[in-house]
């Protein structure tokens, strides 16, 4: 009993206050806490703000917020998830364009790619996939890569310095509307001296800032561990990647377009053997971008022409982001990536059917068994297992067939080929010659500007250099072309007056002090950091930090204008001929009218500008004008020249302008209307010469000449009276 008796007394455990924690801050508040919490807030110092450059900060930071308010918002007509972002990756040959993806692909997706074919679609984030494309190193991938590009990566071989090529994307992505741009440096590794590459990276940075935009972000990948890039670096490019907001370009906002990951023939095979070159059915495969597609739409397809859409049809996404993918069954695991063409992505879903990849290594087959089985049969392998081993070792068979067989978009056809495609589609030859046409005119620009260039063998010495610098027309650019024999293979360096290659000894030692500081964060953060260098940059002059390159676009534009349909197709310079034909008017005229001669400077000019709105057209495309010059519309009279031929101006008078200078034309034509028809060999004479050649012959003639030399005579004397 006493244990009882002595455990009903035992004392209960006295409670714990808590001192710490939700509860306590509770009880606290419930109790005296008013006080407290008014006295907190009746501090005037812990809210009040302690220097006015601050203040000013916080002031003006408020005021962007505001503004940035204010500015009209972006419609955003998507519906459901957004296509993947595109980066494009652009770069010189052999800079590491296929490695740094195969990293990238890597980073994401932990999946090793043997080869960069086609789109790549990865997901890079709860709610981001991004599309990988390799941009090829012709002129006419470029222009395709730069139209479809979110973002471009624009790899620069550090140890080489700027090519042309970067250059030339930069100018196309000008002309398709400027997608997001970042830089990437390679092959640093190169560098031995350490002292070097800090100095390279430096001049690199600034000539890349110049070229495109103070700040634009420069990434550094400083060599290779294992032959890939070290993960820091990839990690710190990979997250400047996903984050990125794309630029919302109208263009392409208001057109549907499609990057095509997947296609495939569905000719039927009949047909084909029927016939090699029938009408073929392709399906393609890609996410829509812009706007909605229609059906019967004509569609544009690069390289390839135009045609006519039979259908469209919504699929299953094959590369889900991760919140969709939970929703669906079929799979184990989250498939974060999708690049049929590279032999990645084991899920394939077509119009009217699914293809499961299954991984060799999964299927049971072992080698013992085959051997057991050719001893058994006593001759080779079974045919059943054969076929079976077959269809798994080709993966995508009909894409693969289909891909020997023809359309490669981005350049890399065989030429026997693309002309079977053109002779299968005679009925879109317009649109093919077209589009020939306009890759012919860049590619004018580009043989016009690469005429400006010097070759020279790879090497420090620069007394080697072959330096032939030809002027484009009137426009001096300040880029130079400097083809070199360098690392086995010619390279198109990319030479500004502006920039100098070599590092200044001198130049070096003054400028280590400011990037002592700022090194070093730039290694270890991958990127450039802005503080460090605005100064610098600020005190730059401005005329140096606009885009050089930029100043050749002038002249290509005008060497483009120059080609016209006539040139294309006849092989001969519409330009030549129509101003050969304004030159012989030119001539007709001085010679038929001496009137012009009398004419006050002022007046003459005047007509002259009249005369000449009509000369320097191009004879087919009246939107083009020949002449290299432009004019200066700055200048009054020839405002007014062409005032009346605007809705405010008097029409009726711009048209009996016509009508004089058709009149003129007449009265020429009666002077000099003689002509001999070289088909015929007929010659046939003015009215006016056959008369005097009927009425006396020389005598008459002799009369005109004279009469001529009295009305000129009577002109100039009254010239003389009228402006002595
Ligand atoms: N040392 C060094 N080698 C590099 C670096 N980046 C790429 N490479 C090597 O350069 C070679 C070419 O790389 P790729 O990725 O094939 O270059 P690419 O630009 O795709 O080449 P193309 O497709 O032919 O234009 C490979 O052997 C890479 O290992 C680098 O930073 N340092």
């Amino acid at each position: 009993m006493a244990p009882a008796d002595g455990a009903g007394e035992q004392p209960h455990k006295a409670h714990r206050q808590h001192k710490s924690g939700a509860k306590a801050r509770k009880k606290s508040g419930k109790g005296g806490g008013g006080d407290d919490a008014g006295g907190e807030r009746k501090n005037p110092k812990a809210f009040a703000f302690q220097s006015a450059a601050k203040a000013k900060r916080l002031q003006s930071r408020s005021a962007e917020i505001e503004q940035r308010r204010l500015h009209v918002p972006v419609m955003d007509r998507s519906i459901g998830e957004p296509p993947p972002f595109v980066v494009v990756v652009q770069g010189p040959p052999q800079v590491g364009k296929s490695l740094l993806i195969k990293c990238l692909v890597k980073h994401y997706t932990k999946q090793n790619l043997s080869e960069v074919r086609g789109p790549i679609t990865v997901v890079s984030g709860k709610s981001r996939r991004v599309q990988f494309v390799e941009c090829p190193n012709d002129i006419n991938g470029m222009i395709d890569a730069a139209k479809i590009a979110d973002l471009a990566l624009l790899l620069i071989d550090g140890s080489y310095g700027f090519e042309m090529d970067t250059f030339e994307f930069l100018n196309i992505m000008q002309v398709h509307g400027f997608p997001k741009v970042m830089g990437v440096l390679t092959h640093l590794d190169k560098f031995k001296d350490v002292k070097k590459l800090r100095k390279t990276k430096q001049r690199l940075k600034h000539r890349f800032w110049s070229e495109i935009k103070e700040g634009a972000k420069l990434f550094y990948l400083s060599g290779l561990i294992h032959g890939k890039y070290t993960k820091r670096e990839l990690h710190n490019l990979a997250r400047f990647i996903s984050v990125i907001k794309p630029i919302p370009l109208s263009w392409r906002m208001a057109h549907p377009y499609l990057l095509v990951d997947r296609f495939e023939d569905v000719t039927p095979p009949e047909s084909v053997r029927l016939n090699k070159k029938c009408d073929r059915k392709i399906t393609l495969y890609g996410y829509l971008r812009g706007c909605n597609m229609k059906k019967r739409t004509k569609v544009h397809i690069t390289g390839a022409g135009d045609f006519s859409l039979s259908g469209v049809t919504s699929l299953v996404d094959p590369c889900p982001l991760p919140s969709a993918a939970k929703k669906r069954g079929l799979r184990d695991k989250e498939k974060l990536f999708y690049a049929p063409m590279s032999g990645l992505g084991d899920l394939l879903y077509d119009k009217d059917a699914v293809y499961i990849n299954i991984n060799d290594h999964l299927v049971q087959f072992s080698k013992t068994d085959e051997n057991d089985a050719s001893k058994k049969q006593g001759k080779g392998r079974d045919v059943g297992i054969s076929l079976v081993k077959t269809l798994q070792n080709t993966r995508y068979s009909l894409d693969e067939k289909l891909d020997q067989s023809f359309i490669n978009f981005f350049g890399r056809k065989p030429a026997a080929q693309s002309e079977d495609i053109s002779a299968s589609q005679n009925d879109q030859g317009d649109a093919n010659i077209s589009e020939q046409a306009d890759g012919n005119d860049i590619n004018n620009a580009d043989t016009l500007e690469s005429n400006e260039h010097s070759y020279s063998e790879c090497s420090s010495d620069s007394e080697h250099e072959n330096d032939v610098t030809t002027q484009l027309s009137d426009h001096e650019v300040d880029l130079r072309e400097k083809v070199e024999f360098c690392n086995g293979r010619l390279r198109r360096k990319a030479v500004s007056a502006n920039f100098k290659d070599e590092v200044d000894e001198e130049d070096s030692d003054e400028d280590d002090s400011n990037i002592e500081n700022s090194g070093d964060d730039q290694l270890s953060e991958g990127s450039v950091s802005l503080d460090d260098n605005e100064e610098a940059l600020d005190s730059d002059d401005e005329t140096e930090n606009t885009s050089k390159w930029k100043e050749s676009l002038l002249a290509r534009t005008l060497s483009r204008r120059s080609a016209s349909l006539m040139q294309l197709v006849y092989g001969q310079s519409s330009m030549k001929l129509d101003s050969t034909a304004s030159e012989t008017n030119d001539s007709s005229a001085e010679e038929s009218s001496d009137d012009e001669f009398f004419v006050p400077k002022g007046q003459k000019k005047q007509a002259k500008n009249e005369a000449s709105i009509f000369d320097d057209m191009d004879a087919e495309d009246y939107s083009k004008f020949f002449k290299a010059e432009l004019r200066d519309w700055s200048d009054e009279d020839l405002i007014k020249s062409i005032r009346d031929r605007f809705v405010t101006g008097n029409w009726s008078k711009a048209a009996l302008r016509g009508v004089e200078i058709d009149e003129n034309k007449e009265d020429d034509e009666e002077v000099y209307g003689d002509f001999e028809d070289l088909e015929t060999g007929e010659v046939h004479k003015s009215e006016t010469y056959k008369n005097a050649a009927g009425n006396g012959g020389a005598h008459k003639q002799n009369d005109l000449v004279e009469e001529r030399t009295l009305k000129k005579l009577a002109l100039k004397a009254k010239f003389d009276a009228e402006y002595p």
